[in-house]
């Protein structure tokens, strides 16, 4: 495949990590993005996938949250870098889109042009967030899609404590899901929405009134067993033609996840989150991903970027 990647605001830096050797036994993900669009062993079966940063802390600020996540991309390539990499596809590295000052939506338009033109060159597009405002420009992008312009089914499954659908006089990182569910009526397209790891206490009536309103399929945290949460993955997944999935990292308890803006109490075990992935990925709906809330500043030994990465790993499996 040849290399005609959209250009961003900071183009892709060499990544590092371990050195064990050149051959492909030794090869870590450092090693895979620096080889760039040439598959590893020549014969790769998946569509190459490339990464994306979205360098963004304007929708946490505006949403009164701990500032920090627009230095989570370079936070996550390189807890990606010294992985193994057991992965049957290439992996490009496009590079950052940075929000500068406030002005998030020029950030978020030039993310989702960005995401709409790799989906369209045949990549499975992955964005590193970011705040959830990271949700909305994905969203642009996999609207822009020829899938979904073209009417197949488009699935969102956010994993995360909050449902992010507030109605405020400006977008932030807390109102993505509501931009979209109107983006979608503007479109004349059905609005299909779906949560795991709703944290009941830190989501108001409100919340809960508007995801009633526009039809939200959710779980609670406290009934996330590994059971209930791979069937009711299944029914969203089955009503559905291609998927895009967000993982907000406050899904994840507080001692898996320190590093984000409003940690979990209570929290999806690891487990669970990891399997819902691996579900995803053998779908074959796939058609984006992002992760988002990573703050570096509060993470702890880079626990929270070490499962972000892993979590990535698994979906490009
Ligand atoms: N993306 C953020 N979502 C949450 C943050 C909650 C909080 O800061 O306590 C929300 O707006 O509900
Ligand atoms: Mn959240
Ligand atoms: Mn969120």
């Amino acid at each position: 495949m040849s290399l005609q990647l959209p250009a961003v605001d900071v183009p892709p830096q060499p990544w590092t990590g371990r050195f064990d050797g050149d051959g492909p036994g030794h090869r870590r993900w450092w090693q895979a993005v620096n080889s760039g669009s040439k598959s590893w062993n020549g014969e790769a079966a998946a569509k190459p996938a490339a990464l994306l940063g979205f360098a963004s802390d304007e929708g946490v600020r505006r949403n009164k949250g701990r500032t920090g996540a627009c230095e989570a991309p370079a936070a996550l390539r390189k807890a990606l870098g010294p992985l193994a990499f057991h992965l049957d596809r290439a992996v490009v590295d496009v590079g950052d889109v940075v929000v500068s000052g406030q002005d998030l939506e020029a950030g978020q338009d030039r993310l989702g042009r960005a995401v709409a033109a790799l989906l369209e060159a045949g990549h499975q597009t992955v964005v590193l967030g970011g705040g959830h405002e990271t949700a909305y420009a994905s969203y642009l992008g996999v609207a822009g899609s020829t899938a979904v312009q073209s009417g197949q089914r488009l699935g969102v499954l956010n994993l995360d404590a909050h449902f992010d659908l507030r109605d405020e006089p400006i977008p932030s990182s807390g109102t993505p899901f509501l931009q979209m569910a109107r983006a979608e009526a503007d479109a004349g397209r059905e609005f299909r929405y779906a949560v795991v790891g709703i944290s009941e206490p830190n989501n108001t009536q409100v919340l809960f009134d508007t995801a009633q309103k526009l039809g939200v399929q959710y779980l609670l945290d406290e009934d996330c067993d590994a059971d209930r949460v791979r069937d009711f993955v299944g029914g969203f997944l089955a009503g559905i033609d291609v998927l895009y999935l967000t993982i907000d990292l406050d899904v994840l308890p507080a001692a898996v996840a320190p590093g984000v803006s409003a940690p979990a109490a209570y929290g999806v075990p690891l487990h669970v989150i990891s399997a819902v992935c691996r579900q995803v990925a053998q779908s074959g709906k796939l058609l984006h991903l992002d992760v988002a809330e990573l703050n570096p500043a509060f993470d702890i030994d880079g626990r929270t970027a070490r499962t972000a990465a892993r979590l990535v790993d698994t979906l490009l499996r």
